[in-house]
């Protein structure tokens, strides 16, 4: 045998390529707009030994004008590593590539909306506090690459476990151009407004400070364990008096103009309070930085 001519090794299977015909669906987790999230076995050896993985999809309707935000989504996660950010896995293509689907890990616990209302007895302040300087390193971490989330709240995160929490969904986040330091926003009909900070609203611009307005609200829906009753919206409704459709951005922008603000929730300690207050400045510059919320939220955990 001629020991020039080396045996071609057999390529290794791409670890994040998943083929369509071993993706079973277990369940819905979410939908969207535009498409949905769905909990799936991927079992090639067809004895549900597989492992459980989280697939986000588009609607057949949607897919058209939809592929270039899931495949930017995809690559925007696929090169984040952090304990606080919800793992990638992989793609699964599928008609040919046409359609595309990202494979995430599977977070069973699910969303702070799902898990915070089911276990408040057994979730203490100083745990809330700990998913909230979580939620800030994951944060940090994504506008370190210039990133901006757009639409961070408690729907959003998920719990891995009693002591650790994931940002879960990247379905709106963006790329800030190094020089301007904003993204503008196109009028995007899904847009979380109780989530928004003024400027989103008045000029359509997201600045990284804008996701530090976002985190305010969602460190609200944490220490008010995300009760419905007390949720953003019906709290801002409530403050607006009844008003009908767009009318609603225009009164939300007069009410946080003038200075008017989410209340402090019952039993919250007024520094966690201040806290919020601060990533509530009317100014995104005036605003408290995630570094800083995770120097004073160390602190208050001490
Ligand atoms: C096409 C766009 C689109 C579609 C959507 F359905 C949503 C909304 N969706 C987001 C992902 C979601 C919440 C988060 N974070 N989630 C992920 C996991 C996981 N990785 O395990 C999980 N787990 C769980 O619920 O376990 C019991 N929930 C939940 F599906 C809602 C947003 C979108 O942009």
């Amino acid at each position: 045998k001629n020991p020039l001519i080396k045996p071609k090794p057999t390529p290794e299977p791409d670890p994040t390529v998943f083929e369509k015909r071993f993706l079973r669906k277990v369940r819905e987790l979410g939908e969207g707009h535009f498409g949905k999230v769905e909990l799936c076995r991927y079992d090639p050896r067809g004895d549900r030994t597989g492992e459980l993985v989280a697939v986000k999809s588009l609607k057949p309707e949607n897919r058209e004008e939809q592929s270039t935000n899931l495949s930017r989504e995809i690559n925007i996660l696929k090169g984040l590593y952090h304990v606080n950010i919800v793992r990638y896995k992989g793609i699964c293509q599928e008609e040919g590539g046409q359609a595309i689907k990202l494979i995430m890990e599977y977070v069973p616990l699910g969303s702070l909306k799902e898990y915070l209302p089911r276990n408040k007895s057994k979730t203490s302040l100083s745990t809330l506090l700990s998913y909230s300087k979580q939620i800030c390193n994951g944060m940090q971490y994504l506008g370190s690459k210039n990133y901006i989330h757009r639409d961070l709240a408690a729907r959003n995160v998920l719990v891995e476990n009693e002591r650790t929490v994931k940002i879960g969904d990247f379905g709106l986040t963006k790329s800030i151009k190094e020089n301007e330091g904003y993204y503008t926003v196109k009028d995007e009909n899904e847009s979380p407004v109780f989530w928004y900070a003024p400027e989103c609203l008045t000029h359509c611009k997201f600045y990284l400070a804008s996701d530090v307005w976002s985190f305010g609200v969602t460190m609200y829906e944490l220490i008010t364990y995300c009760d419905s009753t007390k949720s953003p919206m019906s709290l801002f409704l409530g403050m607006m008096g009844k008003t009908q459709g767009q009318m609603t951005v225009m009164r939300l922008v007069n009410l946080l103009s003038d200075g008017r603000r989410l209340p402090r929730p019952e039993g919250c300690p007024e520094p966690v309070y201040e806290l919020m207050r601060r990533c509530w400045e009317h100014k995104p510059e005036d605003r408290i930085t995630f570094e800083r919320l995770i120097k004073d939220l160390s602190n208050m955990q001490q």
